[in-house]
């Protein structure tokens, strides 16, 4: 398929997720107002913005940590805004943490297996009744995608490693491949590269494009680095003091005056995308 063909569709695909006027208050401080934008299924989907624009805050009401005093978020067509965080996760929604949250005394295989938990059975009878072949099935299948993971993100060779005595950016691959064990819809990424060297940056960015072009799961991230972010999304969307203001294709996002003048403060955006690029 062409460049052209997939850019077109992907800009007519409906969006998996919808964030409708969206507020959240902490006491008196506003950390979101009236927030609106879409993730297109398929799509990679940036966050950004000024430290404290709101980024975290969005990322928490989506995955259902913080409850929004007005607003909705849609996923794939239903009204989720009630919804707590497991149930959130059974739909597939997926998300990593800022600061790794994995098990540090576990290995890397338990660590991906306790992905699945999202898709347990809990109910007591449930539990009874879910024996035999089925359970046997589903057993299988869960490790044939734990495997299919592993793999993925060329990780054989640590799997029985423990995870705290890994070197950070492969930490940062295992935990990816526990929120992708959940078998998501919407992969949530809470800065994937913060604190990584060039290489284990790339290295990312290629299993992030991966993950969607070959595994079809759609990805919402925040993220502060800006060559990263302007070279692998299809959408930015750019929050400042809890606000929307600006959104599109990498290249609109760049050139944007209210952009440029938000991260004035904090480096000149352009001056940051050269930066990370020549580094
Ligand atoms: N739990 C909280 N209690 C009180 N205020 C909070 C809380 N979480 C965030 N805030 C405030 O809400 C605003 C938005 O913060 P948030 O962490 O969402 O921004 P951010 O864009 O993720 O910033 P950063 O890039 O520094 O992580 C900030 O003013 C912050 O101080």
């Amino acid at each position: 398929m062409s460049d052209g063909l997939k850019r077109s569709s992907r800009e007519t695909a409906s969006p998996i997720l919808k964030v409708d006027a969206l507020s959240l208050s902490f006491g008196g401080l506003r950390a979101l107002s009236g927030v609106s934008f879409e993730v297109r299924e398929g799509s990679i989907t940036a966050l950004i913005g000024p430290n404290g624009a709101g980024k975290t805050s969005m990322f928490n009401a989506i995955s259902g940590f913080y409850r929004p005093n007005t607003g909705r978020i849609i996923f794939d067509g239903e009204d989720i805004s009630r919804e707590r965080p497991p149930s959130r996760a059974k739909r597939g929604l997926a998300r990593t943490f800022q600061n790794i949250a994995l098990f540090r005394g576990m290995t890397v295989l338990d660590n991906i297996k306790l992905g699945r938990h999202a898709h347990l059975k809990t109910n007591v009878l449930d539990a009874l009744f879910y024996r035999g072949r089925a359970h046997r099935e589903e057993m299988e299948l869960r490790a044939e995608v734990e495997e299919r993971i592993i793999d993925f993100l060329e990780i054989q060779h640590i799997r029985h490693a423990s995870v705290g005595a890994l070197p950070y950016g492969l930490q940062k691959r295992v935990e990816l491949a526990r929120a992708l064990a959940m078998r998501p819809r919407i992969l949530m990424l809470d800065e994937p590269v913060a604190g990584m060297n060039r290489e284990e940056t790339e290295d990312m960015a290629r299993f992030i494009l991966d993950v969607k072009e070959e595994w079809g799961i759609t990805i919402l991230m925040v993220e502060h680095d800006m060559g990263m972010v302007m070279d692998i999304s299809d959408h930015v969307v750019v929050l400042n003091f809890g606000q929307v203001i600006a959104q599109g294709r990498p290249a609109e996002v760049q050139n944007d005056p209210a952009v440029i003048s938000a991260y004035l403060g904090s480096g000149d955006l352009a001056e940051r995308i050269r930066k990370t690029e020549a580094a």
